[in-house]
């Protein structure tokens, strides 16, 4: 079982995304057809260290999971996650947030806020070992691996929600490919903003430092409530959404 992933002692397997799972989304459609149904990543979600931890992760509405994206090219394109926005917290016209943390590897995230059926702000934040990575309320997001090296990231969530894949889907994709020779629109997205390219960032205010492990806020996992409670946190995202 060459797919499994110890932590902690537990041995979790994946939920694995397969190429032809992101049909809609690739950019290059001609290549796509003549390929294989090969692996692309792998995701093991729900992991804990021990009962005790689980127990207090979802006690707090959270969820720790880790992505493991294997370096490949789709044809011109570096691989990437499918993408997809997440739904607004019952009662509040705000979306969840998610907070990301590159174990090994190096990742670009791509975060796009959509209002309506156009994208308003398209941020790039480029991360390595330890580095965090925000996605704030409103932002659609796509972790690209060009780094030619394994990518495993971990991401802390709300677990009470399902991720909404229809909005990148019916637009082929994310509002900008990430192809050998960079970034490009996305002609189906009409109008995009340029891309404002972001540095990975601590946030003190939940205890969080890039090169701290993240999973060690089990431990306190009152810090993470800006993820399960954005509207009651809008200070931490702000510095990435106005800078
Ligand atoms: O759902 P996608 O777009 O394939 O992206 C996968 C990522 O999303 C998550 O489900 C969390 O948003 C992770 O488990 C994984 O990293």
């Amino acid at each position: 079982m060459g797919n499994e992933l110890n932590f902690g002692g537990n041995l979790y397997r994946p939920d694995i995304r397969m190429l032809h799972d992101m049909d809609e989304v690739v950019y290059n459609q001609e290549w796509l057809r003549s390929q294989e149904n090969i692996e692309l990543y792998y995701m093991y979600r729900d992991l804990s260290r021990n009962e005790s931890d689980h127990k207090k992760i979802v006690e707090h509405g959270l969820r720790y999971d880790i992505t493991i994206i294997p370096p490949a090219m789709l044809g011109d394109e570096y691989v990437k996650t499918a993408g997809h926005y997440h739904p607004p917290v019952p009662g509040q016209d705000l979306s969840y947030a998610e907070l990301y943390q590159v174990l090994e590897g190096e990742a670009t995230y791509l975060l796009q806020k959509a209002e309506g059926d156009r994208v308003v702000d398209v941020i790039v934040c480029e991360a390595k070992a330890g580095d965090l990575a925000l996605v704030p309320p409103g932002y659609g997001h796509i972790t690209i691996n060009t780094s030619g090296k394994r990518l495993k990231m971990a991401n802390w969530v709300c677990r009470d929600f399902a991720s909404l894949y229809d909005p990148i889907k019916k637009l082929f994709g994310g509002a900008y490919y990430l192809l050998t020779g960079g970034f490009e629109k996305n002609p189906d997205y009409g109008e995009v903003p340029d891309i404002r390219f972001i540095k990975p960032m601590d946030y003190p205010e939940a205890g969080l430092f890039c090169g701290n492990d993240m999973y060690e806020i089990v431990n306190d996992l009152n810090k993470l409530d800006f993820l399960v409670h954005p509207q009651d946190h809008m200070d931490i995202f702000g510095k990435i959404t106005s800078p």
